[in-house]
């Protein structure tokens, strides 16, 4: 089931138009302060009404302009926030189970939902015992239960600290690789979409500048100057194929070997990595003597001119296409140009997801 938005929508002085779709799994809607996404959500979710346009999932539509107007409790979504908004006076069953009711369902998922969330152990615990992110499982537990057509989440870890954030990722990677929903998912922290999204949908300014398979948008270099160069850098595919012990990883990448720090996951484990464009250095000849233990013959495919002497270059090894972000001089100096042979050498590289078995 895939939900698809084309819709139209003035709030005061802000124009919102925007048109994409969310098969299932995470699709991240991702963009500066101000750019859109909460209304977004808010236009799915039932709780403002655009103008103009169609949100459907599959071939059931929730709005449609001059025809159809699904009320909220009719659109069966579930609504995540950034704080867990359980009630109070409730156990952490009687949350879970209030929210089953309130969809006339039995709980025959309950068990399941417990589960793949990890709450079995909270569930006569009241919400104000509970950790940030425990409430944010049980509030997603909750969220499941009322047996949703997608699922809509909104910053759901920004309230969280970064150890709760890190308790908390392995279960949404879970959640997108178990459950067959369209999970639409507002962030504007670029190493969470890299970890947990399959498509993402970049908004500026009301308007949707780039959308696709994660991948693809994190490696093209027009979208740098929104994501910021900083954060800038490209997801790839990656399997482990060997644990020697001695504190590293052995990865296979279209392209070749990479290095990691030791990562727990076994020999055969999909994983995608993340390469931030700044950790990239380029070489044309093949380096010899280097401390840094990764490094990956690959082809320039395009340069893009950034602001404050940067140049963006995207680079071709194997299949997969990276971004380094190196000086106007260097570039210059090593008459880089679309087509050039060279050497990335590659600083760091972060394990951005684990999906054994997860789909695309
Ligand atoms: N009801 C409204 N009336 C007037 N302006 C609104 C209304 N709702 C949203 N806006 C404006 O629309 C713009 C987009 O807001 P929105 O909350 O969707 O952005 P966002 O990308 O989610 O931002 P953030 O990351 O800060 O939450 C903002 O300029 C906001 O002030």
């Amino acid at each position: 089931m895939t939900l698809s938005v084309d819709i139209r929508m003035a709030l005061g002085d802000f124009e919102l138009a925007v048109a994409f779709d969310a098969p299932p799994g995470v699709t991240a809607l991702f963009g500066r302060s101000g750019a859109g996404k909460t209304s977004v959500l808010r236009a799915v979710a039932g709780l403002v009404t655009p103008q103009a346009g169609r949100i459907a999932v599959g071939d059931t539509p929730l709005f449609e302009a001059g025809r159809t107007n699904l009320p909220v409790h009719r659109r069966r979504l579930g609504y995540v926030f950034q704080e867990s908004r359980l009630f109070p006076h409730l156990t952490v069953a009687e949350n879970l189970a209030y929210a089953a009711r309130v969809q006339r369902r039995g709980l025959s998922d309950l068990d399941r939902v417990v589960d793949l969330l990890g709450i079995g152990a909270l569930l006569q615990r009241r919400p104000a015992s509970l950790s940030g992110g425990e409430a944010q499982r049980v509030a997603i537990g909750r969220a499941l239960l009322a047996d949703p057509r997608l699922l809509l989440m909104d910053e759901p870890l920004a309230a969280l600290d970064a150890p709760r954030k890190a308790e908390i990722l392995p279960y949404l990677e879970r959640l997108h690789v178990e459950t067959a929903l369209p999970i639409l998912y507002v962030s504007h922290t670029l190493s969470e979409v890299a970890r947990l999204a399959t498509q993402m949908v970049v908004l500026e300014r009301g308007r949707v500048m780039r959308a696709g398979r994660t991948e693809d948008v994190l490696s093209d270099p027009d979208i740098v100057p929104l994501l910021g160069v900083r954060e800038a850098g490209a997801v790839i595919p990656a399997r482990i194929t060997a644990q020697p012990g001695d504190g590293v990883t052995e990865l296979a990448v279209s392209g070749g070997r990479l290095f990691l720090p030791e990562h727990g996951a076994p020999v055969g484990t999909a994983l995608r990595v993340r390469i931030l464009a700044q950790d990239v250095m380029l070489a044309l000849d093949e380096p010899h003597g280097l401390s840094a233990l990764n490094v990956l013959p690959s082809r320039i495919e395009a340069l893009r001119r950034g602001g404050g002497g940067g140049v963006i270059v995207q680079l071709r090894a194997g299949e997969d296409l990276l971004l380094a972000r190196i000086t106007q001089r260097s570039a210059d100096a090593l008459a880089l140009r679309p087509g050039l042979p060279v050497w990335a050498v590659l600083k760091t590289v972060a394990v951005a997801q684990g999906d054994v078995g997860a789909g695309p």
